[in-house]
């Protein structure tokens, strides 16, 4: 195939504004580091098309499996996605062959005042059950809203009025542009991110050992040590992209430090936890704190429900 300077490397990307400028990056770095040419196949999935597909399988992988269906069939060499949006589980065939450096992972709420600031029964929008079990644990009066829809839908429910607040990622908002909706960054002592969050996932066929050593070119090691006991966390507590758990793992100092947190809907209870240990047990790490999560009652919080995200 094209691995080997025979024409660019192809990499299949969905065609939002954040997506386009995520993939840009990467293709960036990757020619840099590599020489090769790296082109952009826009991929149209069912997440992008189907609205109603995504609230009734409540989104885990709809995005993610249409550009790996690409990757199977040849059409695309390798895909970039937001690593967060990435199952826990192993896909057949599929290998994630690099987690670049991370960005800024915190979630930011968006507005028009800090959240301290917010007046009493201010409704602020997200469609995160971790960050609406984090919000209501910082702020109980707040009137918190289930919203849908890209970051710029959810910028303009704020500018149109209908809400007084909305929570995204940090990130995010960076790679479309829309820093200057930021009010207040979350640190993680007071909401965790999910896991993963800040982060990108380069995956190509297994099977392409070539190609799978030249997008590590852009492999960070500390990147891939704390989204690994991040996602560990997420994978030992069979949670997903909807539940109730914020993580955040940083390495300081040769140490992988952890954190993980479970969270009532109602804000009313939160277990927390942390471990620290070294990079290469990252996974050991991740199932560790996952398994003292439970042993204090994580599986119950996670049961709870009470707002379907519309
Ligand atoms: N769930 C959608 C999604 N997937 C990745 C990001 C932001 C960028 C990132 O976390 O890498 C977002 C938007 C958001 O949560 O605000």
């Amino acid at each position: 195939m094209s691995t080997a300077g025979r024409g660019p490397l192809r990499l299949g990307t969905r065609k939002s504004l954040m997506a386009m400028t995520q993939s840009r990056l990467v293709a960036d770095a990757l020619s840099q580091r590599t020489g090769h040419a790296v082109e952009l196949v826009g991929v149209t999935t069912e997440g992008d098309v189907s609205k109603a597909l995504l609230a009734q399988i409540g989104g885990t992988g709809v995005f993610v499996n249409g550009l790996r269906d690409k990757l199977l069939s040849g059409e695309v060499d390798f895909a970039v996605h937001s690593l967060k949006d990435l199952p826990t589980a192993p896909a057949d065939g599929i290998a994630l062959a690099a987690t670049p450096p991370r960005d800024d992972p915190r979630d930011a709420l968006c507005g028009p005042a800090k959240l301290a600031d917010l007046p009493r029964g201010a409704r602020v929008g997200t469609g995160s059950p971790r960050r609406v079990a984090q919000l209501r644990a910082l702020r109980p009066d707040l009137d918190v809203v289930p919203i849908r829809g890209n970051a710029d839908t959810r910028l303009r429910k704020v500018t149109d009025g209908e809400l007084d607040a909305v929570v995204l990622a940090f990130a995010g908002l960076k790679r479309i542009g829309r820093l200057e909706a930021v009010a207040e960054v979350f640190e993680p002592d007071q909401m965790l991110p999910a896991p993963g969050q800040g982060s990108l996932a380069l995956e190509c066929r297994s099977d392409r050992a070539e190609l799978r050593a030249l997008l590590g070119t852009v492999d960070d090691p500390a990147t891939r040590a704390a989204v690994t006991a991040e996602r560990t966390v997420l994978a030992v507590l069979e949670a997903g992209c909807s539940a109730p758990v914020g993580t955040y793992a940083a390495e300081v100092e040769e140490k992988l430090h952890l954190t993980a947190t479970v969270a009532a809907y109602d804000g009313t209870r939160q277990v927390r936890l942390s471990a620290s240990g070294h990079p290469e047990r990252a996974e050991e790490l991740g199932r560790e704190l996952a398994n003292r999560l439970l042993a204090q009652g994580a599986d119950q919080l996670m049961g709870e429900r009470d707002i379907e995200p519309r």
